[in-house]
């Protein structure tokens, strides 16, 4: 399991362990990890040309010790100094190294810049010269190792107020920031490198997780020798409309891919159609004005893909909402809870699937506030809403009363295609079945979904249906990666 902290949590736990250990030690620890890094990025490190952008904090100082590293082993390294202030120490240590001081003018095409303008002091928008440095840096082709935090991006909300900088690699010190997991700051960290400097047994309760692929691999439900069709969980669909029938067939896939014992789906004339010709291994109840329980018996729930908004979706959606069994509560359902929020006062467990503009409408907030702040939003709609949610998006989030939120990192932006969703509400209805609490159906949901998408794309455009039809290979890979028998 992957942690993440706020920046206040990082700072708590850095003062307890700066008590314990020489003065500047926390800061050459940094400087050694990152330089290490960096060496390993750069084709060579005699004769590359490196370039430090340093702000007036300590992550400046980290940036000028890593860099006079660096300049010890041979490359020609230089540091435009933007703060109004210098980590004297750091400055001293290059130049004695050989290092030298430049203008932002002079920064030119190096192998590698470092960004050591903002770490977790970090606070809104880049003001300048920082904002220009950071433009140069994305003009001139190097690679950008953002030290600690990519400036501009908040490390504890991962929000991004103006300019920021966008790094291939982050190098970050003694515990992952929240803000590098959580877009639009995940998007520019790139991929994220933690170097321990004994903070671990300082740290308090993270409060974000990320389930890593051997999690997953332990949270999965394999069938067992006893198992049969009704153990491994049955799982009732109630999606389509003469109108989006193919919603139907989508969640249907994502059910039946994801390993359900039972994939039973009920709904109008076309869609059951559709299901029937697409996935003959479900059974279909054509629903009229029966009550839902006469589709069978299911361990859970899957509520809403095309299903519409009318009267008949509207008392579909009130008697499932009714019962006592788990239930995944997804597109035209959200639309109709968020008119009637009363169908969610249950006791039984009920996850929520929005995408930002489905929880924008639950909680009376602009979408674009959602997306620029994902945890505080998801944390909020459980606060009202007193179910589990995972929020769709470009960094999918699941959150739970009282639990840290877990982040997906397995997602792609090929993902953003219609119909992807409804096979994200498949799965989970699958893993709720079979028994997983919301929160973790969610969270394995969310990163098989995210695995299967890019499995399927490499690189490529994908429709949601190949989400659905490439998820067995992910979870043989995923098992397989885990040294778990077949
Ligand atoms: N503590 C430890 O044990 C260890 C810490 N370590 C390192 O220290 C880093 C934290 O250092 P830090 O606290 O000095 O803050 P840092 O992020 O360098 O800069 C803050 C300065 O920036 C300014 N500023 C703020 N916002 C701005 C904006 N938008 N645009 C422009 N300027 C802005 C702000 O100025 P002010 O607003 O106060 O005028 C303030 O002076 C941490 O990330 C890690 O790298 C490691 O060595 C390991 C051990
Ligand atoms: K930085």
């Amino acid at each position: 399991m992957w942690t993440a902290f706020t920046s206040d949590q990082v700072r708590q736990a850095e003062h307890a362990l700066m008590a314990l250990v020489p003065d500047g030690e926390l800061m050459q620890r940094a400087a050694a990890g990152l330089a290490a890094v960096c060496a390993r990025l750069l084709p060579g490190v005699y004769g590359s040309r490196v370039v430090l952008l340093v702000g007036g904090g300590d992550n400046g100082g980290d940036t000028l010790y890593a860099g006079a590293r660096l300049a010890a082993r041979g490359a020609r390294v230089e540091a435009v100094l933007a703060g109004s202030r210098t980590h004297e120490g750091g400055l001293e240590a290059l130049k004695r190294a050989g290092g030298r001081v430049i203008e932002a003018g002079e920064v030119g095409a190096p192998d590698l810049i470092l960004d050591g303008l903002l770490g977790i002091g970090g606070k809104g928008g880049l003001r300048e010269p920082y904002a220009t440095l950071a433009r140069i840096a994305a003009e001139s082709g190097a690679l950008v190792v953002a030290v600690d935090v990519p400036s501009g991006v908040d490390s504890s909300t991962g929000e991004v107020a103006g300019e920021a900088v966008k790094a291939q690699v982050t190098v970050t010190f003694g515990a992952r920031k929240a803000g590098l997991l959580v877009d639009p700051g995940a998007e520019r960290a790139g991929i994220v490198e933690l170097v321990d400097i004994g903070l671990t047994a300082h740290l308090p309760e993270p409060e974000i997780t990320a389930l890593t692929a051997a999690d997953v691999a332990g949270l999965l439900p394999v069938p067992g020798i006893e198992s049969d069709k009704y153990r491994r969980g049955v799982v009732g669909v109630l999606a389509g409309s003469d109108r989006f029938a193919g919603a139907a067939v989508l969640a249907v896939g994502g059910a039946v891919r994801a390993g359900a014992g039972m994939v039973r789906f009920a709904g109008p004339e076309d869609a059951v159609h559709q299901v029937r010709a697409r996935w003959p291994e479900a059974v279909t109840t054509l629903l009229k004005e029966d009550p839902v329980e006469e589709v069978g018996r299911v361990q859970a729930w899957v509520l809403g893909p095309g299903m519409g908004t009318d009267e008949r979706a509207r008392r579909i959606a009130a008697e499932v909402l009714g019962t006592d069994l788990p239930v995944i509560v997804d597109a035209d359902a959200l639309t109709i809870v968020s008119k009637n929020p009363k169908l969610l006062h249950r006791q039984a467990p009920t996850l929520i699937t929005p995408h930002a503009g489905e929880l924008g409408r639950l909680l009376g907030v602009d979408p674009k506030d959602i997306e620029a702040r994902r945890i505080e939003h998801v944390r909020r709609a459980v606060e009202e809403l007193q179910v589990t949610v995972l929020l769709k998006g470009s960094t999918t989030v699941v959150a739970e009363q009282g639990r840290p939120v877990r982040v997906n990192t397995t997602g792609t932006s090929w993902l953003a295609t219609a119909g992807t969703g409804d096979v994200l509400s498949g799965i989970s209805g699958t893993l709720l079945a079979a028994g997983l609490a919301p929160y973790d159906a969610g969270s394995v949901a969310a990163f098989l979904h995210g695995l299967a998408a890019r499995k399927a794309a490499e690189g490529a455009p994908i429709a949601a249906l190949d989400v659905a039809v490439s998820l067995p290979d992910v979870i043989r890979h995923l098992r397989t990666a885990a040294n778990m028998d077949a």
